[in-house]
């Protein structure tokens, strides 16, 4: 479903994305883990049409996104790490606003926005501004709306920040369901417990590189740990004397 072939991308000087090579299949649910800077949110924006990759592509459903970007990004349902809502919209109206931009008849957009607002507890405040909504609503109205199109692929960054236990056990039944239904799911996280209770398939990049791939137990088998935690086989792979960021050149 989601493929990254040969990818790279630098801001500047800054190489940020360095011939990243993935695929993430079908009914698979992929964490990508790394240390701030490492490169996830970037190669996010490249996976959902917001940058082009300097070299290399990406596919989404066999659709590359710079070539065939209306086709590609349309499979998409996406949740960035800092969520926008037009204030001045009650959450009723951005759902309904979101649906018919993904094409659905205004019945039909009115039967997504019902379900997604269930599914995700907005109910209560669904017809209130959105300027009124604490940070966890509305992150949980940004997650409906990646859904109201039922999209083939999920890709969510950063998705457990700022919300309380019950809305993170709400997300985490939520990615593993979209999953289990046959979408393809990558999400960005630093939080190691959820990638390691939800995920099928663990990414560790350092620096722009994927240092790792594969599913824990390979983890344990490649680390020579046969029983260690994800957040200790985590800790030794990206340690380094200087942190995460290398001390700048003379
Ligand atoms: N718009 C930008 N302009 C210049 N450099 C950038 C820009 N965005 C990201 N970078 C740099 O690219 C590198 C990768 O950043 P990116 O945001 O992809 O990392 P990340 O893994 O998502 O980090 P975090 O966990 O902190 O969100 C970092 O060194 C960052 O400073």
């Amino acid at each position: 479903m989601i493929e990254f072939l040969g990818v790279s991308r630098s801001y500047g000087a800054k190489l940020a994305v360095d011939s990243l090579d993935l695929s993430i299949g079908r009914g698979e649910l992929f964490a990508m883990l790394g240390q701030n800077g490492a490169g996830k949110t970037t190669s996010i924006k490249m996976m959902v049409g917001l940058l082009q990759p300097g070299s290399g592509s990406v596919r989404i459903g066999g659709r590359d996104v710079v070539a065939e970007t209306r086709l590609a990004t349309s499979q998409i349902g996406y949740v960035p790490d800092q969520p926008f809502l037009y204030d001045k919209l009650s959450g009723r109206e951005f759902l309904r606003f979101v649906a018919e931009m993904h094409g659905l008849s205004p019945s039909q957009a009115r039967g997504a926005v019902a379900r997604e607002s269930t599914r995700f507890g907005l109910d209560d405040f669904i017809d209130e501004l959105t300027e009124s909504y604490s940070h966890g609503m509305k992150q949980r109205t940004v997650f409906a709306s990646a859904l109201l199109h039922d999209p083939q692929v999920l890709v969510v960054d950063e998705p457990m920040v700022g919300l309380d236990p019950q809305s993170i056990r709400l997300v985490k039944d939520m990615l593993r369901s979209q999953a289990d239904a046959g979408a393809g799911v990558f999400m960005s996280t630093h939080t190691l417990a959820a990638a390691e209770e939800i995920a099928d398939k663990i990414g560790v990049m350092k620096r722009g590189k994927l240092l790792f791939v594969g599913t824990l137990a390979e983890l344990r088998a490649f680390s020579g740990e046969e029983h260690a935690t994800l957040e200790s086989l985590y800790l030794s792979l990206t340690a380094d004397a200087a942190g995460a960021e290398p001390p700048p050149g003379p």
